[in-house]
């Protein structure tokens, strides 16, 4: 054995139970002095001075006795000259069937100091990996406070062990406020109430996700969307959560305005259509299908042309598509077609949207039905232009024709003749049988007249039983008085007076363009001052106006 203690570099001495020494290796000898033999069979206390033999007996061997080792216990040991050496030694017991032996192996303070510069080292190294840490923890931190969320971390007993910016800046709190505080500390007992299952629910290992409306510190209201995701180790244990908790109240926001729209847009009584820049169909309301017959889903990506009634042709609607996009707005009157093919007036305005380019990228067109409106203003119109008796035109309708007449015949000449009529013996018919019977004579002769003419020519009724018959292109005087007899032949024929029959008569004063005049007065009043030479020459006959020009 000794062969074998030789050759290790630390002093050993080997001893029984009570402390007798067995064996010293060469070590130890070159340590102590004199030869091994010297040292067998002596106590180890002749190894030390009197301080390290009291701290052997109290305290080393019981500890050794009873754990069967101890380490690193300082001692000192009594060198050759008699001066003590600090030293360490560690001991083990070593049972034998002579005994326990006791091994002590002893190092130097030198061999110490080996030890503790491993030891140092292996706390830098420790450091070391801990910088990293706390480099790897700053990146952490860096790349959560430039995010928008909250995002934090809470362990098992609910203390914040993580918060980034947005968190502390969300609760008005500093980091350090921040690290350590109790989750009902930081949200108050109202919030920590109601989040209580959800973070028990963490906890349990389930994540979970809900939204809840927050006061903050500085009195606003936020909605927020928060995620509870357990952190669970590889053996399954929860060791807390992580929360990420979203600020979407602008989202919110955002879906109750579209929410608003979108009732708005379903709810007005205008049909509304929102197409692409190119026309096609993206949108339309209940309101278009209302009014259009066409189904929504129908009329999705299809183009806005469905709508097209023939009634404007191609210019029409490339003006109205030009002036949508060039002044971002068109309103007016379209002819459209319904779903059944029936036509209808749109009061149409278009709007153009443009996106952040500044490129058309929708057009809304709302519209309503104005066909009701049209027709009303149809019947007003010709209540204003026509008589409500014979349904012909009246003086204005009459008048602005006889403009359109003289205005195209002085462009390219042409003859017109202007018949002024009005009835003999009228008066008797309503004095002896009454208005109504007037009336009756008055419709008779009225579709007399235009039976008698073309369609190219004009019966009005200028009021009471005054008629003017307008020839256009009457090219032959003897024409037009042929034309003229005729008429006052035909009103002379008996007309139907319910049960009776009632005689009239016509004189009939004529005046031609451009002979007797070239305005619609001038002509007017030519052809009545003749009507009043008729009359004078014994009625029921026609006379010419007297030529104005050559
Ligand atoms: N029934 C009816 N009578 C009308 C209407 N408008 C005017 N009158 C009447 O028509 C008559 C016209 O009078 P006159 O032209 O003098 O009658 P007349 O008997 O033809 O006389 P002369 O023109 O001189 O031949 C008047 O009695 C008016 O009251 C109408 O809309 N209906």
């Amino acid at each position: 054995m000794i062969e074998t203690l030789d050759l290790l570099p630390n002093p050993v001495i080997v001893t029984n139970g009570d402390g007798i020494v067995q064996e010293v290796n060469a070590a130890m000898l070159t340590w102590v002095g004199g030869q091994a033999a010297h040292w067998r069979n002596q106590s180890m206390n002749a190894l030390l001075p009197v301080a390290s033999r009291v701290f052997l007996q109290t305290h080393v061997w019981p500890l050794l006795l009873r754990e069967g080792h101890v380490n690193e216990i300082r001692l000192q040991i009594k060198n050759t000259d008699g001066k003590a050496v600090s030293a360490f030694t560690n001991c083990k017991k070593s049972p034998t069937a002579q005994g326990d032996l006791f091994y002590w192996v002893f190092f130097v303070a030198a061999e110490r100091s080996r030890f503790e510069d491993a030891l140092l080292q292996a706390r830098r190294r420790a450091e070391d990996v801990l910088k990293d840490l706390t480099q790897q923890e700053r990146f952490i931190r860096t790349v959560t406070d430039a995010l928008p969320s909250l995002i934090g971390y809470w362990d098992r007993d609910l203390r914040c062990r993580f918060a980034n910016k947005t968190y502390q800046d969300w609760f008005a709190k500093s980091q350090e406020q921040m690290q350590g505080i109790h989750i009902r500390d930081l949200l108050g007992d109202t919030i920590y109430t109601l989040n209580a299952p959800m973070i028990e629910a963490a906890l349990n290992g389930e994540a979970c996700e809900f939204e809840r409306e927050i006061q903050r510190p500085d009195g606003t209201k936020a909605n927020t969307l928060a995620n509870y995701i357990p952190d669970t180790d590889a053996q399954g244990r929860v060791n807390g959560f992580f929360a990420l908790v979203s600020n979407v109240t602008k989202i919110r926001e955002g879906e109750q305005a579209s929410r608003l729209i979108a009732s708005v847009f379903n709810n007005i009584n205008e049909g509304l259509m929102i197409t692409d820049a190119q026309g096609a169909i993206l949108m339309v309301n209940a309101a278009f299908t209302h009014i259009t017959g066409i189904d929504m889903a129908e009329a999705v990506a299809r183009s806005s042309s469905i709508l097209k009634s023939g009634r404007h042709d191609d210019t029409f609607y490339e003006d109205m598509w030009r002036a949508a996009r060039d002044a971002g707005k068109w309103q007016g009157e379209v002819w459209s077609q319904r779903q059944d093919g029936s036509v209808f007036l749109m009061a149409l305005s278009i709007s153009a949207m443009r996106d952040e380019r500044g490129q058309i990228s929708r057009y809304v067109s709302v519209f309503s039905d104005a066909t009701a409106r049209w027709n009303k203003d149809q019947v007003v119109e010709r209540m204003a232009l026509h008589d409500s008796l014979t349904q012909l035109p009246n003086r204005n309708l009459l008048m602005e024709r006889l403009g359109q007449l003289t205005s195209i015949a002085s462009r390219s000449p042409r003859n017109i003749a202007l018949l002024f009529l009005d009835l003999d013996g009228f008066k008797a018919v309503n004095d002896t049988w009454g208005h109504d019977a007037g009336d009756r004579v008055l419709t008779t002769v009225a579709g007399r007249l235009l039976a008698k003419l073309r369609l190219t020519d004009t019966v009005a009724r200028l009021g009471g039983d005054e008629f003017i018959v307008l020839l256009d292109e009457a090219n032959l005087m003897e024409n037009v008085a042929l034309i003229g007899q005729q008429l006052i032949d035909s009103i002379n024929q008996p007309i139907d007076i319910g049960g009776t029959v009632a005689h009239v008569g016509t004189s009939m004063g004529i005046a031609l363009y451009p002979h007797n005049g070239l305005t619609p007065q001038e002509l007017l009043k030519a052809a009545d001052d003749a009507m009043y030479a008729a009359k004078a020459a014994g009625k029921n006959t026609l006379r010419f106006a007297i030529p104005t020009k050559a």
